[in-house]
């Protein structure tokens, strides 16, 4: 295992995703951010600057323990003080574990605003993967709107609210279309997008040779859009789930919710005269983005030779019988550990969308969640009084809460959401959806958890009761480890894991404005058990002053 050092300056500027040029959030002058190649075991050392004008900037590496690192999971007023302006912070942590993963800011809605990039872990030295490939496709996906975040961030936060709407594109390694379409010829209406040179949003070509397999790697880092992805004519093979593989199912398209990541292979056994198309479409809400395709070349065309047949075609957004089909065949390759048959804790926690003095919220069990001015990981660890606000939240909500309706009495509260866990302990979570403000609405979400992973153990249509019925639904036997879940419309999903990570972590829904409007929880995990806080990490707030005052770390 080696040490891997970075040296990255974050920092906006203009750039033309959709070929609209607009400002977003870079590093290194690149977007998306450089990706991160390591092997399994490495330390990462990535030196960050903080090069924006006026705000504060952290990095979260989303799918990565963070195993005795909490302060580096780069959560802003939960693990760290942002790094302000001029400012470097060096997060140090190692990848412990081979996977697909990604990093992405994790500061009010900056990761919306394009700050996000690849985190590869190669098996270590002498392992090898328990499936065979030939080569490797990275596909980073997001969607990418034209108002600013601040303009987003401020329109969430009115009364009454002003919704983002739906994403202008979709985005595949940064690029998308807007206004035109790569196959205007299968689709009415539409302008012939062209070869695009090297614009910043010239179409992704993937070259690939024939009767090859490769491996896909695949993420979303969507504000808001789930996502579906088919490759023209290929079956896909999906072999890794957020970090873990997963028993190999194929299928011919996929669904990736923000928060997810895969590794699918294709074996390039179709015509090789000709390229396919690689579509990626709006799924779970009424789509108004059009797909985002790509091209996969089979050498030696050419590679802008598009296909003459019409890319494949999205499922409908509102099939979730298919999306569940998806979902239920994800589970765990036989040598994964189990999860502890018993829990200690079960969490239950009721999605809401609701209302405060005229604003719409989220909240969990009629809380919404705010962030402190002082981080967590510094306030709790050094014990200050006011670190947390005085009621825990509820373990459970009334089991008399209709999930199929609106709420009768939308009046929900803020609080800080935070959860203590006990060193070791296995907890239970069971994320219950329900009906939205408005009637006949319930919408997916992607919930992900920091600083580990879960076993998904099963998922279930309406209110969960944790009842024999409910119980026989969990699959104790091979549930896939995961570091995100959805909740399904109207259903609930049950989730395992074990408190072995002291740290503060965030469990959140990871639609963007979501987090925004207060969408998930905080553990506070063991912290007595945190090792020593860097300063850099605390230098902030209350923790600050504490620390002037002579307090110890
Ligand atoms: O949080 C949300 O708000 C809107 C809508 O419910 C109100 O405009 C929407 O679609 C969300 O996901």
């Amino acid at each position: 295992a080696k040490a891997r050092h970075f040296k990255w300056e974050v920092g906006n500027m203009f750039w033309s995703p959709d070929c609209e040029e607009k400002v977003l959030i870079g590093i290194n002058g690149q977007f998306p951010g450089p990706t991160i190649r390591a092997k399994a075991g490495d330390t990462i050392v990535v030196e960050l600057k903080n090069g924006l004008h006026t705000e504060g900037v952290v990095i979260h590496w989303h799918g990565i323990r963070q195993i005795g690192t909490p302060w580096a999971d780069g959560t802003a007023a939960i693990s760290q003080c942002a790094i302000q302006p001029e400012e470097t912070f060096t997060y140090r942590f190692v990848v412990d574990k081979p996977g697909t993963y990604f990093y992405h800011g994790h500061y009010g809605m900056q990761r919306a605003a394009g700050l996000y990039g690849s985190l590869i872990v190669d098996v270590a030295d002498g392992e090898e993967e328990p499936f065979k490939y030939d080569g490797e496709i990275n596909l980073l996906l997001s969607d990418w709107y034209h108002e600013s975040i601040y303009n987003q961030m401020v329109g969430l936060s009115s009364s009454p609210m002003r919704w983002i709407g739906e994403p202008q594109s979709l985005l595949i390694n940064g690029r998308g279309q807007f206004n035109c379409s790569l196959a205007a010829a299968h689709t009415p209406g539409t302008k012939q997008c062209t070869a695009g040179g090297n614009k910043h949003c010239a179409p992704v070509i993937l070259p690939v040779q024939p009767n090859k397999t490769y491996r896909l790697r695949i993420s979303s880092t969507t504000s808001l859009a789930s996502l579906n992805l088919a490759i023209g004519n290929h079956k896909l093979t999906v072999v890794e789930a957020d970090g873990n593989y997963v028993e190999p199912f194929v299928v011919d398209d996929m669904d990736i919710y923000s928060g997810d990541s895969y590794s699918v292979l294709l074996t390039t056994d179709q015509d090789p005269s000709s390229n396919y198309w690689i579509s990626v479409g709006v799924r779970g809400r009424n789509p108004k983005t059009a797909p985002a395709l790509a091209l996969l070349n089979y050498r030696y065309n050419r590679g802008f030779n598009l296909p003459a047949v019409a890319p494949p075609v999205t499922p409908l957004w509102n099939d979730t019988a298919h999306s569940k089909n998806f979902t239920y065949r994800i589970l765990a390759r036989a040598g994964t550990p189990p999860p502890p048959a018993t829990s200690d804790r079960r969490i239950e926690l009721l999605n809401t969308q609701n209302k405060m003095d005229g604003h719409v919220k989220w909240s969990i069990n009629n809380v919404s969640l705010v962030l402190p001015a002082t981080p967590y990981l510094g306030s709790l660890k050094m014990g200050l009084k006011t670190a947390l606000t005085a009621a825990r939240p509820a373990d459970t909500f009334g089991r008399a809460y209709d999930v199929t309706r609106p709420p009768t009495n939308p009046n929900t509260t803020t609080g800080d959401n935070v959860y203590v866990l006990r060193h070791n302990t296995t907890v239970d979570v069971v994320l219950q959806n329900a009906n939205a403000l408005a009637h006949n609405v319930s919408e997916v979400h992607p919930w992900h958890l920091h600083g580990h992973d879960f076993w998904v153990l099963g998922y279930g249509e309406g209110a969960y009761k944790g009842d024999a019925a409910d119980a026989a639904r969990l699959n104790l036997v091979n549930p896939p480890l995961r570091n995100t879940a959805v909740i399904f419309p109207y259903g609930w999903t049950a989730l395992r894991f074990v408190a072995d990570n002291p740290g503060v972590w965030a469990f959140h829904c990871h639609i963007e404005p979501h987090l925004h409007m207060g969408m998930g929880v905080i553990f506070a995990e063991a912290i007595d058990r945190v090792g020593k806080v860097p300063r850099e990490a605390v230098s902030c707030g209350a923790t600050a002053t504490a620390l002037m005052n002579g307090d110890h770390l």
